[in-house]
Parts: C-alpha cells; structure tokens; sequence
C-alpha cells in the first residue's frame, strides 16, 4: 500500500535537511528518506571534519610563529589520536542538529533506507513505497576518481576515509589542489606530515590568479611541496606499502613517494536512485534542473550536489527555500547565483562574492578594479599578518564581484555579499564608517580607492582654493 505525502525529499544531508524542517514547520507532510548517516556529507564526511582539523593545524601553528611577537618559537607535540578525537568531538556536538529524533520532532517522517524511482510519482524505500505531490532529489556527492593507471590498487584515502585516519600520516600525498586538496595540505602539514600536492593544472584553478598566488606562497613556506601541471602517469604500492605517485615530464619521469594518498580530484554526483524510471534527465555533472530547480519531471526538483551547479551547503541551504517557495507555496521563484559567495578555508583565506576580475573583464561593460593590500592596514601590520588584498570589480560603478585573500578574509567578504545581491555602487560602502582598526578597512579603502583621483586631484584642489577666497 502506497503512502501519500505532500513532499518526498531523498537525502538527508545539507539540502533535504534545511528543506525537510522548513516543509514541516510550514504544515506540509513530509517523508525524508537517507540511507546512510544523518547530515550528510558536510556533517560527517565534509565541512565539519575538515573545518575542526583545519581548527587543530592552526593551534599547532601558533606555536611555531612566536618569534615575531618576541616569543620563543617552539614545535608542538601533536597527539594525533586526540587530534582526531576533537574531530569526532566537534561532528558530535552537531550531529543532534541534524539527527532523526529532532527531524520526527518537527513532524518529518524519516526513512532509513536507500531510495529508488519506481516510476515518474513513486519511490520505494526498503519495503515501503511512497508517493508524494512533490519530489525533492537531494542525494549529494561523492569523491570522483580519476583514470589514473593502477590507483584502483592502492588503498587510497577520499573524505570518507580521511577522517577515519588513526595515525599521522609520515607523508601524505593529495590529487587535485581544489578546496579540498589546499585544506587538507595544509592541515595535515600544520598537523607535522610531510605533503606533496599534485595538480594536473594550477592551484584553486577556479579562483583569481593573484589571490590563488597567494595561498600558493603560504603553502610553500609552510614546507608543503607544491607540483602544478603534473601528468600523472600511474600509481603502485610496493611490499611495504609505500605508495609511489609517477609523473610523466617532458623529458624524464619523476616519483613521489609516501604512506597515503588522498584523492581530492572533484565530485560526481550521486545518481545511482532509478531517475530513468522516473524520465529525470541527468549528466555525469548532474541532474539537469531549471531556474525553478525543477527537473525534466514536473513533480520531481533537485537541489545541491546532485544537480549540475555550485557545490557548497550554502548553495544547498538556499536552494531549499527556493523550493518552498515552488513547491509549496507555488510562487515561481528561481535561483540566483550573483551573489553567492565561496571560501577557501586555509590560512590566508580566499574568499570570492560575484564575477572576478577576468570573467567581469570578459562578460561586461565598464570594468574597474580597485586593490587594496593588507600590508597597508594597520590591524594586520599589529598581527603581523600582511600577506593579501581585497579586490573589488564593478561594472558602470555597479559592485560586480569582491576577493578577498588573507587572514580572515571568510568573515570580511560578508558586506560585500549584501552589496552585490542589492545591486549597490561603490558610494554605498565608501560612505559606512568602519571600526579602526580592523581588517574590514581593506575592503573600504579599496572601494574608496576608486576615488582618490577625483578627491585629491587639481579640480578638487582648485575648487578648495577657490572656496577659501571667499569669506
Ligand atoms: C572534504 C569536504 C569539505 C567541504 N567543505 C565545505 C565547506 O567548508 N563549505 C561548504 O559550503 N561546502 C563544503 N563542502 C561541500 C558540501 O559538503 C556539500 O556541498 C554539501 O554537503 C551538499 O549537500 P547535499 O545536501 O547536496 O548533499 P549531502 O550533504 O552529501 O547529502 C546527501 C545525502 O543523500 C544521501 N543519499 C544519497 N543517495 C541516496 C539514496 N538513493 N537514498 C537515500 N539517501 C541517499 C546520502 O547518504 C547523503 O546523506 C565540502 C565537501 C567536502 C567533501
Ligand atoms: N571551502 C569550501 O567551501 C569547500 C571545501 C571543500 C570542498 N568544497 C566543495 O567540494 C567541491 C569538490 O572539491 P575538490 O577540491 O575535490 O574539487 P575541485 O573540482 O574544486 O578541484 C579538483 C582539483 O583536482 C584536479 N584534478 C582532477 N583530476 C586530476 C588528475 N587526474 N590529476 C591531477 N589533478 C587532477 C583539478 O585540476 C582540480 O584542481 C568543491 O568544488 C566545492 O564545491 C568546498
């Protein structure tokens, strides 16, 4: 007998998670389904684990970057094992936040099962089949693994086996320097391994150049071994266990050998739940979805990883209220990307709002950008954390795009995120008066770069003169 509900969500990570708690505070009746933890990916497997071992690379560091401030420098012992447990430390004291007590609490029906298509309007779910008004597809991702000749042999890490790590790895080698690959370089490098970070292009290929450079440079002085452009030709395992990486140059072939190997080279989406059944078209990027999120099956929407798109909780969490709005409340709301903002969280930071500089220059009209560097902030010169700038691109005067590289640049982007989602110009942020002094000041000061010329030029000079003649 099939159970009817107003919305069947399928995963219960970042996005069915917001959009589960939302429908049924709202009075929808709503049938959650997750087939393995709770919370997802950023819980368990993702943001979480990362941002808490991230949390502990930092509390060793402190200790090796004294000697500026006059204080003996020294090198930490880290118990990695403890280590480790503050991670699961951190995901279980979020875990309640996401757990099926509290989701039942809010009226959810939640499924423990994998979920399948059996047809365009129905799902089975171990032995119950659910039909719902509506479908939500929000199923997530997981670690893609290249065509590389013989990683298939070695027991190589992915976010799911990271965390689960017992011992400090002696020298762990990453594939792929994206998010994930630049974090944990530097975390487990902060954290006393040695870490050699491969790509087959640049770091953060997806980010600005200049700002990318940046963590580049911090990387390195940290003793992290940094190879772009690498053609990674096979890897095998010897009797011990050792792991060796091959790179194919141009006129030699070059080895990296270590203990683990951690796969960091993009996401596929989860898709493995019947969507022909279902006529949900899908890529290997994802499913097709439309502005309204909504698939080629009117009932069914996709929100998240498993959709083609931006792969961030955030974009997930805001997609879910996107959905409210469709599905719900039948309102015809789309998404909206101008304004979503991403984190790269080593240390510096690299934070990135709206359009950067190349893709403003290649797309509109009016380009400017105005810089500014932390070493010109009094705040970071007091912290001896000088490295970085804010770069902010407008279009006509219209702010387009912020980046921000440096000590905290996370937390200073938020501003300009509102900035960019209202449309506003640069005057908007020249005119707000910001605590001095703090970091927040680059962003100003490189908004009010733009007018300097004009402030402090021979007209503005003139006309002060002229002013002072009269009475
Ligand atoms: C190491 C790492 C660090 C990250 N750090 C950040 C960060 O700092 N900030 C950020 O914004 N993003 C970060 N991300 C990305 C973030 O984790 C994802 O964008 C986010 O989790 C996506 O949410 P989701 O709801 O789409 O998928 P998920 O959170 O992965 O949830 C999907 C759920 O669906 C379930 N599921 C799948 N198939 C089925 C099925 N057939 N039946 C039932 N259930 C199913 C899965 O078990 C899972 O629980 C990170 C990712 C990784 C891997
Ligand atoms: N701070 C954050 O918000 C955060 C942190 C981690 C992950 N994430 C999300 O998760 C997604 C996945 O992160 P990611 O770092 O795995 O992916 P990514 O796609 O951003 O980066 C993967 C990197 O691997 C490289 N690569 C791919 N195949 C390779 C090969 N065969 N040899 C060498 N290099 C290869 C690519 O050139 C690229 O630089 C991110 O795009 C982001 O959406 C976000």
């Amino acid at each position: 007998m099939a159970e009817r509900y107003d919305l069947c969500i399928i995963g219960a990570g970042s996005g069915g998670l917001s959009l589960a708690a939302g429908a049924a505070q709202m009075g929808a009746k709503v049938a959650l389904i997750e087939r393995g933890e709770m919370g997802g990916d950023c819980l368990n497997t993702g943001c979480v684990p990362s941002k808490a071992l991230l949390a502990a690379g930092h509390a060793a560091q402190v200790f090796r970057s004294s000697a500026a401030f006059g204080i003996a420098p020294a090198e930490p012992q880290v118990d990695f094992a403890a280590v480790m447990a503050h991670v699961k430390g951190v995901i279980a004291a979020i875990a309640p936040n996401d757990s099926q007590e509290r989701f039942e609490g809010f009226g959810v029906d939640v499924i423990r099962a994998p979920a399948r298509f059996t047809g365009p309007s129905a799902v089975s779910a171990g032995d119950r089949t659910i039909t719902a008004k509506r479908f939500v597809v929000a199923t997530g991702s997981t670690a893609a693994i290249p065509p590389v000749p013989g990683l298939g042999e070695v027991d190589y890490l992915t976010n799911e086996t990271l965390f689960e790590l017992e011992q400090r790895p002696d020298h762990l080698m990453i594939i792929g320097a994206g998010p994930i690959g630049c974090e944990m370089a530097q975390a487990f490098r902060r954290l006393g391994s040695a870490v050699t970070l491969l790509d087959r292009g640049p770091i953060l290929p997806n980010e600005d150049p200049d700002a990318a450079a940046v963590v580049r440079e911090a990387l390195e002085a940290e003793g992290i071994d940094i190879i772009e452009n690498a053609g990674i030709s096979g890897v095998h395992k010897d009797a011990n266990g050792r792991i060796t990486v091959m790179l194919a140059g141009q006129s030699q072939t070059l080895h990296v050998t270590g203990d683990k190997l951690l796969v960091a080279a993009g996401r596929r989406p989860n898709l493995d739940l019947g969507l022909d059944a279902a006529g949900i078209e899908h890529t290997p990027k994802g499913i097709k979805v439309d502005r309204r999120l909504r698939t080629s099956n009117r009932r069914v929407y996709a929100i998240g990883d498993c959709r083609e798109g931006p792969q961030f909780t955030h974009a997930a969490g805001y997609e879910s209220g996107v959905i409210v709005q469709n599905a719900l409340l039948r309102l015809p709301a789309k998404v909206n990307y101008a304004a979503l903002p991403r984190v790269v969280y080593t240390d510096p930071e690299l934070a990135q709002v709206g359009l950067s500089r190349a893709e403003a220059e290649r797309t509109l009209p009016g380009v400017a950008v105005h810089d500014w560097p932390f070493h010109e902030n009094d705040r970071a010169q007091a912290e001896r954390r000088t490295e970085g700038f804010a770069r902010i691109v407008t279009s006509k005067g219209r702010i387009v795009g912020a980046t921000f590289v440096g000590k905290n640049a996370g937390e200073l982007l938020h501003p300009w995120t509102l900035a960019i989602g209202q449309k506003r110009k640069l005057r908007a942020m020249t005119g707000a008066i910001v605590a001095y002094p703090t970091l927040s000041e680059v962003g100003k000061r490189a908004a009010s770069s733009a007018f300097t010329a004009a402030l402090f030029g021979p007209s503005m000079q003139r006309a002060v003169r002229w002013l002072g003649r009269l009475p």
